[in-house]
This record gives C-alpha cells, structure tokens and sequence, in this order.
C-alpha cells in the first residue's frame, strides 16, 4: 500500500435493497478487528465513524421509475462521497465498509473527483450494472457501477456534482456469475472488461489477476477496489442478502489480494453487503477482515 494512514468509513446502508440487518455490517467489521489488524500491519488507522443515512422501516417507492427508497439512498451517498473526497484530501487512504452496495456510488463519486482516470476492481457475484429500467428488483444496489457511468437515474449519476465518474474500458469484474439481460447487453456495448467464474475456472485466479493488473497498469492511474463479499461462495461468506452459488474460494480471493497488494496499484477499497443477522457467527464478517489484511500486505511468513 503507497499510502501508510487509513480512515475508515463505515456506511450503514440498508436502503439499497430490501433485507434487513446489512446495516449492521460496519460493526461487524469492525467486531473482527479491522482496526487492531490495520495497526499490526504498522498503518496510521483512523476510524471516523459511521456517515448518517436516514433509518427507514418501510421502503418507499419513486412513483416514477420504482426505484426503492431513492432519496435517503442519494442523501446518504452524498454525504459519503463528501467524506472520501475530504479523507484523500488529507492523503490517506480510504477503506469504506458497507452496507449494502448502492454505497459505492458514493465513494466512487469521492474518490474519481481526484482521478481523471480511475480504475475499478469489481469483485462481484454480480454486474450491478442495472437501472430501472433494466432492474428486475428496482434495488439501488444492483446499480451502482452503471450509475458510476452515468447510466441512471440523475439523482444517482449526478452525486458529487459531475458525471460520468467512470469509464467502461478502465473496469475490470472479477467473479462475475449471476448477470441480468440488460447487464450483458450494457457490458457488451461499452466493451466492459468481465472474469466470470468461468474464466476464473478456466485458467486460474493467478492468470485472472495478472491480466488484471496488467490492463489496469497500462490504461489507468488510481485504481479502486470495491469488493462485494457475495463475490466469494456462500459457503464461505454466508452472510450475505444475494447468495449465489458456485462463488469464488476464500483461498482465491487471498490469492487475489496478496496479488492486489505486490502491484501496489490499489488506492481506494470497500467491502460490502456483509449482513450480521444473515451470517454465521460473523463468519463474513472475518473473512473481510482477513481479506483487508492481505491487501494491506500481512505475509505469512
Ligand atoms: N450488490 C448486490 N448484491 N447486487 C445484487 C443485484 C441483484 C440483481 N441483479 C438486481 O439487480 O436486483
Ligand atoms: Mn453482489
Ligand atoms: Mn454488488
């Protein structure tokens, strides 16, 4: 890691889809001891509390485009976004911690504002490239990365005042296995840049990270990783509100960060859609801790 102070943000974020508790993800974390391991590691950590994001019993649709609980999403990202931007200002590096992942509309839209061309890890069961058009759910958090384009709804593509926050060519999704039409169809036109498991299957997470780092290296300046911990398989991240089956290994997704780590390429990260009440004994919840610390460079021996 180039930078050697950390802030981190939790976001308590559950308004981005529908299952209760994903709230409670920051805590969990931080529960594990993100922090301690951070410290060990020999960072300068500092943990700036949770950004406010209204709490909401029920969901409130837009009568226009249903999408699910618009405002307080938008008002919460704004307010992240606000906060990323503020941390990286003060040169350090921002670790987010969700809550579902509508929020990384929000640190996307902080951390681009310093990096005309970003790029994006998106570790990830799923495309999150959907809009409301496209979205059999009318959840945010399926949104996110075509919002970060500029696809979307203008209350979402316009957090932080400017759009696009990204570009197509400068993302690369890793774990990809559970993709709606209108996400393979946007993924195709604008020439995203997808490792689905099959790929991963096919020749390995070593070579998937090597091409990884290598097209990034090449095109982009800052790259941000936003993980989302449903990306692994539920067997091993159980507490997640979209389980899908046939996910990557933890022993992979190790690999996958020891690797992030030696390229000394990633400058911003989030792990999200940990949700304590669907996990086993916090067992996700480790896991993204264990996972931050092989980014932050622990070493087995
Ligand atoms: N960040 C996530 N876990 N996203 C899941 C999205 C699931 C589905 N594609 C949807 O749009 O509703
Ligand atoms: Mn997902
Ligand atoms: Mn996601």
């Amino acid at each position: 890691m180039k930078r050697k102070s950390v802030s981190i943000i939790g976001v308590p974020m559950d308004l981005g889809q529908t299952r209760r508790g994903v709230d409670m993800g920051p805590s969990a974390i931080r529960y594990a001891g993100v922090k301690e391991c951070l410290v060990k590691l020999g960072y300068s950590v500092y943990d700036e509390g949770n950004i406010k994001v209204e709490i909401q019993e029920r969901t409130i649709l837009d009568q226009k485009t249903s999408l699910k609980n618009l405002t307080a999403v938008a008002e919460g990202n704004e307010r992240l976004a606000h906060k990323v931007e503020e941390v990286i200002s003060q040169r350090r590096f921002p670790l987010v911690l969700g809550g579902d992942h509508s929020i990384a509309i929000g640190t996307l839209a902080g951390v681009a504002k310093h990096s005309q061309n970003l790029g994006v890890i998106w570790y990830d069961a799923h495309g999150d490239l959907n809009t409301a058009e496209t979205s059999p759910s009318g959840n945010i958090h399926g949104m996110p990365l075509a919002v970060s384009l500029g696809i979307g709804h203008p209350a979402l593509t316009n957090i932080g005042g400017y759009a696009p926050k990204i570009k197509p060519e400068n993302i690369v999704i890793i774990g990809a296995r559970d993709l709606d039409t209108g996400e393979r169809k946007l993924i195709k036109e604008k020439g995203i840049k997808v490792y689905t498991m099959h790929e991963i299957d096919r020749i390995g997470m070593t070579n998937v990270m090597k091409e990884t780092i290598d097209y990034l290296k090449e095109r982009t300046e800052h790259v941000h990783l936003s993980l989302d911990m449903d990306g692994l398989d539920p067997t091993e991240a159980p507490g997640v509100g979209t389980p899908v089956a046939g996910g990557i290994s933890y022993r992979e997704s190790h690999l996958a960060m020891e690797m992030l780590e030696e390229s000394k390429l990633i400058t911003s990260a989030e792990f999200v859609e940990v949700n304590p009440i669907l996990d086993e004994k916090n067992k996700t919840g480790a896991a993204a801790v264990a996972l931050i610390s092989s980014l932050f460079g622990e070493k087995l021996l």
